[in-house]
């Protein structure tokens, strides 16, 4: 459903250009949960909103049902970390979660029937009619949550969603888009920095390496659902898996410093 064929992407020109993407190439299955996961400043955030048609490829295509992506799809909605920088102080959670469903052909019952299943879907109801600034960091990204999922997207792209709140917080809503990724049965690629995270949530983990980035490994989680934060993490193949990814990131981190990116290897079956 999401193609990416030798995505390479750099900012500025000439002597003082910067790759962040090398060459990437990779290929999402509808209805899946990867992750992506890579060294500060590999360049997973400049690939998502390469993904997302926010940003133009310097090279390389990205094909979304098989049609190449020049800006954002209609059927992929976007969260962002700074949840802060995503909502509008001035209105409440009820127009934030419907602000994008204004450019839809929807009714206003229509769109306040789709506001209130979000809502509902990251248990924010009561919150409705509150501003942002009045709730918890976790409540203001379910918000933001809530919103993507006003959208029905067919594809959902994460930007290190959680990084911004608390630990307890953090287990709180990886387990909520669990949940929201079983129910509604959307595609999501989420990015984080976090490699427990990583293979908690998904199906599917693709490492990357230092900028300039190239996918070096792919690791298939075959770990039980539905997950657990406790009795999942305490699973042995748990702990091999990320050992595995975290292996597999460090020794592209110390090799980028002596010679080229490593080529793809095979991943944890
Ligand atoms: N607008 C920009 N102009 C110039 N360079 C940029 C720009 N945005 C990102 N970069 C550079 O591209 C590289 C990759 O950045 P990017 O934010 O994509 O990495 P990241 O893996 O998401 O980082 P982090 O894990 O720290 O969030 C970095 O060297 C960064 O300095």
């Amino acid at each position: 459903m999401l193609e990416v064929h030798n995505l390479s992407k750099s900012y500025g020109h000439g002597a003082g250009a910067t790759t962040a993407v090398g060459d990437v190439s990779f290929t999402i299955e509808a209805g899946s949960f990867t992750c992506l996961v890579g060294p500060s400043g590999c360049g997973k955030t400049t690939l998502l909103r390469c993904l997302s048609g926010l940003l133009e490829p310097t090279s390389g295509t990205v094909l979304f049902d098989g049609q190449p992506v020049t800006g954002p799809p209609e059927k992929m909605a976007f969260v962002f970390q700074d949840y802060s920088r995503s909502l509008m102080p001035w209105m409440t959670v009820r127009h934030n979660v419907e602000l994008p469903l204004r450019y839809r052909s929807m009714d206003k019952k229509e769109r306040a029937a789709v506001t209130d299943e979000a809502l509902a879907a990251v248990r924010l109801t009561a919150a409705a009619e509150k501003y942002p600034w009045q709730l918890s960091g976790g409540m203001q990204q379910r918000v933001a949550i809530a919103r993507a999922l006003a959208y029905r997207p067919e594809v959902l792209l994460m930007d290190e969603p959680f990084a911004s709140v608390d630990a307890q917080t953090r287990s709180e809503l990886e387990d909520l888009m669990l949940d929201l990724w079983s129910t509604y049965g959307m595609t999501v690629l989420l990015v984080t920095h976090d490699i427990d995270e990583a293979v908690y949530l998904a199906d599917r983990v693709l490492a990357l390496s230092t900028s300039p980035s190239r996918v070096t490994g792919e690791f298939h989680i075959d770990l039980a659902r539905p997950r657990n934060q406790i009795n999942t993490k305490d699973l042995p193949a748990f702990a091999h898996l990320r050992t595995d990814v975290l292996k597999l990131i460090q020794n592209s981190s110390s090799t980028a410093q002596h010679a080229p990116a490593p080529a793809a290897v095979a991943g944890h079956a």
